[in-house]
């Protein structure tokens, strides 16, 4: 290594990522992405090594932005486990190089990129795509990306109503405790998206939770778990019948169980509907496909780093 890579911490990269900076650079860069061939970006579908005897994958994800000069990778082990396991289900170390020269130039906390991205993915999202008058706000699950996607969904958005449902209620009792505003704890994931405006899945299931006949018609949904060609989370109904959408379409025709199982068709890239080439018709059911690309964690480190760098 020809020089040594500057590290920061958890606290450090959340004190570093700030929302609104995050938000319009994704935007621009899913935008980017999503033009291809014009891109300057190269971002293969992430490698995914399953670590058999232990119920865990490690994933790599690459990513080149020529005109951004941004050379990065994450390094994430997804594990899915007995819910009193200590570890956290998904870990992950973010490295920056100089993509002239090759060496790492920063390396960084990976768990608050993949909780803040993510979540901040879900917003940009919802923001296009669910109804104009969104009132109820319903999360599945209560780990660490319910607790981010609570964060950034009520930091941006007025909802009248938020509810959490968790496969032990305990847990969502649990989840509750910690957040300032009310919110509230439902028994069924019936209960919990019975008239739901904007419905957040963010669960370990490898079996559909969520079935179509319980959502209102024009809700929209943002799937975040079930990121294996045999996990799913959402029916096949509501795949069928809803319009949807994903990050990358390579990602989701090799990755998202929900998607290759049900046949659906991938109506568009929310890259595709931030430039305004495939439409977002909000009276219609719509799901967005969450699987994370390299790309958003490389558009978060190069805030983080270029911020740190900026305090210099
Ligand atoms: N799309 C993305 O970019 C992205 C990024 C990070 C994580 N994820 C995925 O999001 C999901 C949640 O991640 P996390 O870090 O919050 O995990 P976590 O372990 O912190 O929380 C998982 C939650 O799912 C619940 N759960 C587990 N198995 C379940 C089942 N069979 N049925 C119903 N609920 C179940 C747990 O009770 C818990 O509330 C995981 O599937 C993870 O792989 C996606
Ligand atoms: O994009 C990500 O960071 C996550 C890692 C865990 C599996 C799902 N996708």
């Amino acid at each position: 290594m020809s020089e040594c890579p500057v590290v920061l911490n958890k606290d450090e990269v959340i004190r570093l990522l700030s929302l609104e900076d995050l938000i319009p650079r994704l935007e621009s860069a899913m935008g980017k992405f999503s033009r291809r061939s014009t891109s300057g970006i190269i971002q293969p579908v992430r490698s995914v090594l399953p670590i058999h005897k232990h119920h865990g994958f490690l994933g790599l994800m690459p990513v080149y932005m020529a005109d951004e000069g941004v050379l990065c990778t994450k390094l994430v082990t997804f594990y899915n486990r007995a819910e009193n396991c200590t570890s956290p289900s998904t870990q992950a170390t973010v490295l920056l190089f100089d993509p002239e020269r090759g060496h790492v130039t920063a390396m960084m906390n990976g768990e608050a990129i993949t909780a803040i991205r993510t979540a901040a993915v879900s917003a940009i999202s919802a923001q296009l795509l669910k109804p104009a008058v969104s009132d109820v706000l319903c999360i599945l699950g209560s780990g660490q990306q319910a607790r981010s996607h609570y964060d950034v969904f009520t930091k941006i958005f007025k909802f009248k109503e938020v509810r959490v449902w968790s496969r032990r209620r305990e847990m969502a009792e649990r989840f509750v405790e910690d957040l300032e505003e009310p919110v509230v704890v439902c028994c069924s994931v019936r209960e919990a998206v019975s008239g739901a405006d904007v419905i957040v899945t963010v669960t370990g299931a490898t079996e559909p939770i969520l079935g179509a006949e319980w959502i209102k018609s024009g809700a929209h949904i943002a799937a975040v778990g079930a990121c294996r060609p045999d996990w799913r989370e959402l029916d096949d109904v509501l795949m069928r019948e809803a319009l949807v959408y994903v990050d990358s379409r390579d990602g989701a025709h090799a990755e998202s169980g929900d998607i290759i199982l049900s046949g659906a068709q991938v109506f568009g890239e929310l890259g595709e509907v931030i430039n305004g080439s495939v439409p977002a018709p909000r009276e219609k059911t719509t799901v967005f496909k969450s699987l994370g690309m390299g790309l958003q964690d490389a558009v978060a480190a190069k805030l983080v780093f270029d911020k740190w760098k900026s305090e210099q």
